[in-house]
């Protein structure tokens, strides 16, 4: 039986979960408020989330979460603070909150080495600080890697002042493990409607725009061994790379997209991994490891957005060999978020 470790974990504090009770109830007009209403405002909640009672889920450790675990065999779970982590709170409450969940997830990872792994948060909305807490994170604390969702107030990662975030990282060995969040207000267009907002498609959108603007941005350039995480088989982008390639070239030539050292497969393939968190489908996880190299792929549940029993039946059911297998499992995610 192999060591079991899902790194896609999402978990939540009372103090985020206050805050974005009160964004819920704020005149925002971003996409997360359909979210953030249906988790964090349950009672008024109209949209379907409340519905769906994620809130118990996230913040819970001892009561549901490890006793599902031992029942299904998972060895570990590797924790993030849910989207859309502190990025809707002003700089000084994001940059704080981001300080207090990272104790805690600490905390639990010191009480449980065994059981619990976790990537800290930062606040890109102080990009200084954050750089200073992406450092306290990895030293300190000793967490496992960083996580962020998705755009911050509509900026993504290309942008240069987010970069110190970067420097820290590379610096410190940390993966980023990017995850989704509602499209931004530029992005959600005609995204608003059928539930498209959410996982079932702008979540990906809004991921794989970031990934391409970093790679095309020369994010990787100046950051050569920065390691980037993904989830959801990679946001659509593994299958998509020889298009995404061919055409970025071609833009290149005709002087459509600035020069890069290296080219968008290239990026791709030294700078990211991706888990398989939500995407339950073996052909698309077959190809995902023939096109992008099993040594990319980690697995990953997604609780509790995803129930855990299926996630790990689709992994011990994968036909693939023993070595693909202790790679999926856990040989990657030891190697890249530094777990014993
Ligand atoms: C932050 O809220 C989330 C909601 C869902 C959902 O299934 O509705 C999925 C994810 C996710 O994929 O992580 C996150
Ligand atoms: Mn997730």
């Amino acid at each position: 039986k192999c060591r079991l470790i899902a790194c896609e974990e999402a978990w939540s504090i009372p103090e985020v979960a206050a805050e974005l009770k009160k964004v819920a109830n704020s005149p925002t007009q971003s996409a997360d408020k359909l979210l953030v209403k249906g988790i964090y405002d349950a009672e008024a909640d109209t949209s379907g989330y409340g519905k769906m009672d994620f809130l118990g889920g996230l913040l819970d450790v001892e009561e549901q979460r490890l006793p599902q675990m031992d029942e299904h065999g998972v060895d570990m779970h590797l924790l993030t603070l849910t989207a859309p982590g502190v990025q809707m709170f002003d700089a000084d409450t994001a940059t704080d909150l981001a300080a207090l969940a990272n104790d805690k997830m600490a905390e639990i990872c010191a009480k449980y080495p065994k059981r619990f792994a976790g990537l800290g948060s930062f606040a890109p909305q102080s990009p200084k600080r954050a750089a200073k807490e992406v450092e306290r994170v990895m030293g300190e604390l000793k967490l496992n890697g960083l996580v962020v969702n998705g755009h911050t107030n509509g900026d993504y990662f290309d942008d240069y002042r987010f970069w110190p975030i970067f420097e820290a990282a590379e610096a410190t060995n940390a993966t980023i493990y990017i995850h989704p969040r509602g499209p931004s207000d530029t992005l959600k267009g005609p995204l608003m409607d059928y539930a498209m907002d959410s996982a079932m498609w702008a979540y990906g959108v809004e991921v794989a725009t970031n990934m391409l603007r970093m790679m095309a941005g020369g994010v990787f350039d100046r950051f050569p061994n920065l390691k980037i995480c993904v989830g959801h088989m990679g946001e659509m982008v593994p299958f998509f790379i020889w298009r995404i390639n061919f055409m970025h070239s071609r833009a290149q030539k005709v002087g459509r997209a600035p020069k890069t050292e290296r080219s968008m497969e290239e990026y791709f393939k030294d700078n990211f991994v991706f888990t398989t968190s939500g995407v339950e489908d073996p052909l698309a996880l077959r190809y995902a490891i023939d096109r992008m190299g099993v040594e990319n792929v980690i697995w990953a549940i997604d609780y509790p957005y995803q129930p855990m029993k299926p996630a790990v039946d689709f992994i011990e059911n994968f036909a693939c060999s023993d070595e693909e297998m202790h790679a999926l499992c856990h040989g990657n995610a030891e190697r890249v978020f530094h777990i014993a």
